[in-house]
């Protein structure tokens, strides 16, 4: 799908994995709970592998993966002792991936309006943004908790897209769980070339190796 003629050209991004390199502070906060709470901390590649579901189901994933039997209101208390880590050191090791800022730059420039969908919660996300200076390029953020469903549910794509006032835009992210959002909203998508292996479905045969090439 394109935009439609002579309409608002709009494209809605992921955060992790697909405009910022964060699985090495998500890593380090997730292991500094677990390790808090006398539990083994997991391979960062593994973590990185689960990122995308947003912290609560985070947590439960490698709970699952270290087979660790765990209660509801344990997976609580880590995804809060995750956050509460994630936020005393939010960009430490987290760095943007190469062109990201460049090229968000020639989309605006180009009239683009961009908007931003992550599973990463409102707060930690605009916390992010802010630091890393990626704040100014978009028209509208919404995290996990700024929704009443997160994605894959396609209202939270929907509800960037609304914030934005266009009537469609394209969907840009690094995961299945992205690519399963924006097909339920009925929207175009696009995965990134430097995913990490696995993510994307076999499906996406055309990832983008730069944001400006949305601009072809
Ligand atoms: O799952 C998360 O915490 C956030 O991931 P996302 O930015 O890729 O949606
Ligand atoms: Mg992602």
């Amino acid at each position: 799908m394109t935009p439609a003629q002579g309409g608002p050209r709009a494209a809605v991004f992921d955060l992790d994995g697909t405009l910022i390199d964060s699985g090495p502070d998500i890593a380090h906060a997730v292991n500094r709970s677990f390790v808090a709470h006398g539990l083994e901390p997991a391979d960062e590649a593994v973590v990185i592998g689960l990122i995308g579901n947003g912290a609560h189901r985070l947590v439960a994933d490698l709970l699952w993966r270290q087979r660790i039997p765990a209660a509801p209101s344990d997976i609580d208390v880590l995804t809060a002792a995750y956050l509460e880590s994630y936020a005393d050191a939010p960009v430490a090791r987290t760095t943007i991936f190469p062109h990201v800022a460049e090229d968000l730059a020639a989309l605006r420039a180009a009239g683009w309006r961009l908007g931003l969908c992550t599973n990463k919660p409102q707060a930690l996300t605009e916390t992010v943004l802010a630091k890393l200076g990626l704040d100014h390029f978009f028209d509208a953020v919404r995290g996990a908790d700024a929704v009443p469903a997160r994605k894959p549910d396609p209202g939270h794509l929907r509800a960037v897209i609304g914030d934005l006032g266009v009537r469609e835009a394209i969907y840009v992210g690094d995961t299945e769980v992205d690519e399963a959002t924006a097909q339920a909203a009925g929207m175009a998508f696009r995965g990134v070339g430097w995913a990490a292996p696995g993510r994307l479905s076999q499906g996406e045969s055309r990832p983008l190796s730069r944001l400006s090439d949305l601009l072809a």
